[in-house]
């Protein structure tokens, strides 16, 4: 079966001012596929994650996901593909007056048109998938340890049964067994649900244990994608420290071991 390209980027341009974070960066990200995005601090791994979803107008270029021109359809068109995503940030991104079941709940009353019950029995039903307790439901984000907070935040981009499933930096601030449970979370949720996953991270143990492919951005574009064990044999120089420096032996080891 020919691989269905779910997000083409081509001639992606992102500037501030003077500074150009991309400069006609282009990327596919393949149906099915969890694809881990690296680079060097401020190499412009956020901005991409937010220019694709929409937080962010590009300088110019073009960014189709699952068939729409997400930088030229109609409002209506833009929001349609949205719903067909879900973001979980960095910090979870929780609205903190609202408990973990209204947060979950929260992108369904806008997309759903579903009673309360249902809603609430679907909300319960993603926070039961992502390994919280069902008592996590009646928390508030405050009330919640960070890896519990990232869970939350995760079973909020699951709210709609999404199709792509975008991660920023899903497990900074974990430790490492919170981390490596968040990884296997990933791991065997792609494969129940069917997700695309589109995940930012610094975390090489995460690219081994959850990725199949990475890309890497430098010089304000993808530099190389490929397999951890493609890139290792890239000889660029901030590529090669990045796969074979001690922390890249470590996981790997890891993952042998
Ligand atoms: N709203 C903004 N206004 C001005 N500059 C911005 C804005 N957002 C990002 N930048 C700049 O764009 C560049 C890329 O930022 P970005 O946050 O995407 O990097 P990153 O690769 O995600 O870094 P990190 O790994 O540290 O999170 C940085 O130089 C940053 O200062």
């Amino acid at each position: 079966m020919e691989a269905e390209t779910v997000i083409e980027i081509r001639g992606l341009t992102n500037r501030f001012g003077k500074t150009v974070v991309h400069d006609n960066l282009s990327l596919d990200v393949m149906r099915g596929e969890v694809l881990g995005v690296v680079g060097a601090s401020g190499s412009g791994k956020s901005v991409l994650l937010r220019s694709i979803v929409g937080l962010m107008t590009p300088s110019a270029g073009q960014i189709t996901m699952l068939g729409t021109d997400v930088l030229r359809a109609s409002a209506a068109d833009r929001a349609a593909a949205s719903a067909r995503t879900g973001v979980m940030f960095q910090d979870g991104a929780l609205f903190s007056a609202l408990s973990v079941r209204e947060n979950v709940e929260a992108p369904m009353r806008e997309r759903l048109a579903v009673d309360a019950e249902t809603r609430r029995a679907l909300a319960d039903l993603r926070i039961s998938m992502v390994g919280l307790p069902p008592e996590a439901g009646d928390l508030f984000p405050a009330d919640l340890s960070g890896g519990m907070r990232k869970r939350a935040g995760l079973a909020r981009a699951l709210s709609l049964d999404p199709e792509i499933l975008f991660l920023d930096e899903p497990t900074a601030g974990l430790d490492p067994i919170g981390a490596s449970a968040f990884d296997s979370l990933v791991t065997s949720m792609r494969a129940t649900l069917g997700l695309t996953v589109f995940l930012v991270t610094h975390d090489l143990d995460t690219l081994q244990a959850t990725c199949d492919r990475i890309a890497v951005l430098a010089e304000r574009r993808v530099l190389v994608s490929g397999t951890m064990a493609e890139l290792r044999n890239v000889d660029d120089p901030w590529v090669h420290s990045y796969f074979h420096g001690p922390r890249a032996h470590a996981a790997l080891a890891a993952a042998v071991g």
